[in-house]
């Protein structure tokens, strides 16, 4: 997948895949580090300053024992010189190592704030295993990248510069020859590393695709293991790695081509400088020991140049994989937690301090909704319905009617396309998304239960829990049983999506987690769907006394287990089609007395 998708999706932003942007995205990934790239170059470069005049100590020493001297002082200045250089270099690049580290650090965080705030939709459009790489896989290609990138570029261009002043002061004439040559590695090298980039990107996006393959095999084992799609799985990763395998080769030729070009061309330098030379010695022009010496500062010079464009081609890799961060942090993010402290959202919960949470009036306003989708239907229609603070209200309707979607909507997850949700009475855009969902306690139709303890399931998004609140949760969903068979009771992990769990228990994991938050509206998503009669029938007297304290809204498609709410509201078509007691709709609504008849067989 490309993170283009939910751009379309959503129509709220682009992704440019020219390089530039890549190029500004890196740049702004090491800014905050460039105090320490600086300090790391600069000692680095001292070690290698140092490191250049270990010939001439050395000249010294010998010199000096030549003439019968002591030669105590030289060989001290000597060994200081080699240790200095090699202690600075080492440290140089220590510093540049750490820089590096921070620089990935601080692109991980950032990148994993906002991936945790995309909105739904947003997510619901992209594939999970590319968020990851591009958290993983393309942060780590940026790390191994980006300081060879900047050493590179920095050290390799000082040096240059300073050994073509030098063959400037030695001969001017030579200089322009070679400069003329070397311009054509310039040239080589502005076409050859926008190409090196691109191939990188495609090796990333094809890494991108290896891990949504995984993601979605791995997410869906035993659908894989029961449909034997195995080897249908492991094709489409076979294809994915395939891909990888030929960009990054691509790549590859494509560095090969820079470097090899790049040593071809400082090879003709070396000789149209033997042959210009030769006839500058020959007309007296220049004499011998400067050829010399110019020839020699031309060696010097070629590992310089081959550094450069070896820099340039890193810093294009380095860009491929910030280009794919940048796309990333672009994508939509849902409102800031800012507006509203750790503090505040506690006390809405109620937690803490055990106090009756207020129970929350749910109104609905002509709400009309489609979702972002291309070709989407309108899911619903001017639906319209009041449920007070306090009772038990529930959803019915045929599978489609569209009742999902009324809690994503309560939640936030999607915006309605006209009408308002109100939330005791305030429209839910103006309350802050963290407090609105501080008061409401969502069970999903799947009941997610994540790798971890039950305790950290138990207590997800609710640290601070006393354990004489847990232990009420779990008596209220007869939880209790189960945590004591197993090994270290709270303390077990329940595995990957909790598979040590039935799907029975697992759901009473999520309807307990909810009930931990002390919600002031319960929603509940078919949440006895997969319970047996006994707990069935447990979980409806503890939903029921959570909806005198609550407002609690459910989600059935098992009649029985509504048939005593205070109002049921039946669905169907993304409409409302009527609302009223059991008995009202027995005698006034065909849809659900016909529903009533096929379920409770009466
Ligand atoms: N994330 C989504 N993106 C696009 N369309 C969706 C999405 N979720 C649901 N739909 C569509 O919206 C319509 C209403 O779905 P919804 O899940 O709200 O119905 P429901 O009444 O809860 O159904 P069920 O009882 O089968 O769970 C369906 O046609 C469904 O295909």
């Amino acid at each position: 997948m490309t993170v283009a998708a939910p751009a379309e999706a959503t129509g709220t932003q682009s992704v440019d895949t020219s390089a530039r942007p890549g190029h500004r995205a890196l740049l702004r990934h090491l800014r905050p580090q460039s105090g320490r790239l600086a300090a790391g170059l600069a000692v680095g470069l001292t070690g290698s300053v140092l490191g250049l005049a270990q010939p001439l100590a050395a000249k010294r020493v010998v010199d000096d024992m030549g003439r019968g001297h002591p030669a105590a002082g030289p060989v001290a200045l000597l060994s200081l010189l080699v240790v200095a250089g090699a202690v600075l270099a080492g440290l140089g690049y220590y510093v540049l190592q750490c820089s590096a580290e921070s620089t990935v650090r601080d692109a991980r965080c950032r990148l994993a704030h906002r991936l945790l705030r995309l909105r739904v939709p947003v997510v619901e459009s992209t594939e999970p295993g590319d968020l990851i790489a591009r958290l993983t896989s393309d942060t780590t290609l940026l790390r191994r990248t980006a300081p060879l990138a900047v050493t590179a570029a920095v050290n390799g261009t000082l040096v240059t510069a300073a050994t073509v002043t030098m063959m400037g002061l030695l001969d001017p004439v030579l200089l322009c020859a070679t400069l003329a040559v070397v311009a054509f590695v310039g040239v080589l090298v502005a076409v050859v590393s926008p190409r090196i980039g691109r191939a990188t990107r495609t090796t990333q996006e094809a890494v991108g695709r290896l891990g949504s393959t995984l993601e979605r095999a791995l997410g869906a084992f035993r659908t894989v293991k029961a449909s034997g799609a195995e080897r249908q799985e492991t094709e489409a990763l076979r294809r994915a790695a395939e891909e990888a395998r030929r960009t990054g080769v691509r790549a590859a030729a494509w560095e090969s081509v820079s470097a090899t070009a790049t040593a071809v061309v400082l090879q003709v330098c070396f000789l149209v400088v033997l042959g210009l030379g030769g006839a500058r010695v020959a007309s007296g022009a220049i004499g011998v020991s400067t050829l010399v010496a110019f020839l020699l500062y031309l060696f010097a010079l070629a590992p310089r140049v081959g550094q450069v464009v070896e820099g340039v081609g890193q810093f294009q890799v380095a860009s491929a994989a910030a280009g794919r961060i940048a796309d990333a942090e672009r994508l939509e993010v849902e409102e800031g937690e800012s507006e509203v402290g750790a503090e505040e959202v506690e006390g809405e919960r109620g937690a803490r301090d055990g106090e009756p949470r207020p129970p929350v009036a749910v109104s609905f306003r002509q709400v009309c909704f489609t979702y972002p989708r291309p070709g989407a239907h309108p899911t619903h229609h001017r639906v319209s319905f009041d449920v007070p603070a306090r009772g038990l209200t529930a959803f019915v309707g045929p599978s489609g009617a569209g009742k999902t979607t009324l809690l994503s909507l309560i939640e936030r997850f999607y915006e309605p396309c006209s009408g308002r949700v109100l939330l005791d009475g305030k429209d839910i855009r103006h309350w802050p998304l963290a407090r609105l969902r501080a008061r409401i306690g969502y069970v999903e139709q799947d009941a997610p239960v994540l790798s971890g303890t039950l305790r950290d399931n138990l207590t997800f998004g609710t640290a601070g829990s006393s354990d004489a609140d847990i232990a009420k949760v779990l008596r209220l969903t007869r939880l209790d049983e189960v945590t004591a068979r197993l090994p270290d009771g709270l303390d077990t992990t329940v595995g990957h999506r909790g598979s040590r769990l039935s799907g029975g228990e697992r759901q009473r994991v999520a309807i307990a987690r909810a009930l931990l938050r002390r919600p002031g509206l319960l929603l509940l998503d078919e949440a006895t769907s997969q319970l047996d009669a006994a707990n069935e029938a447990a979980l409806r007297t503890t939903v029921a006394a959570a909806a005198r304290e609550v407002t609690v809204l459910v989600i059935a498609h098992r009649l029985s287990t509504v048939t005593t709410a205070d109002r049921i509201v039946v669905m169907e078509a993304g409409r409302v089609r009527a609302i009223g007691s059991h008995g009202e709709l027995m005698a006034r609504d065909e849809l659900y007395a016909s529903l009533a008849r096929t379920q409770l067989l009466t």
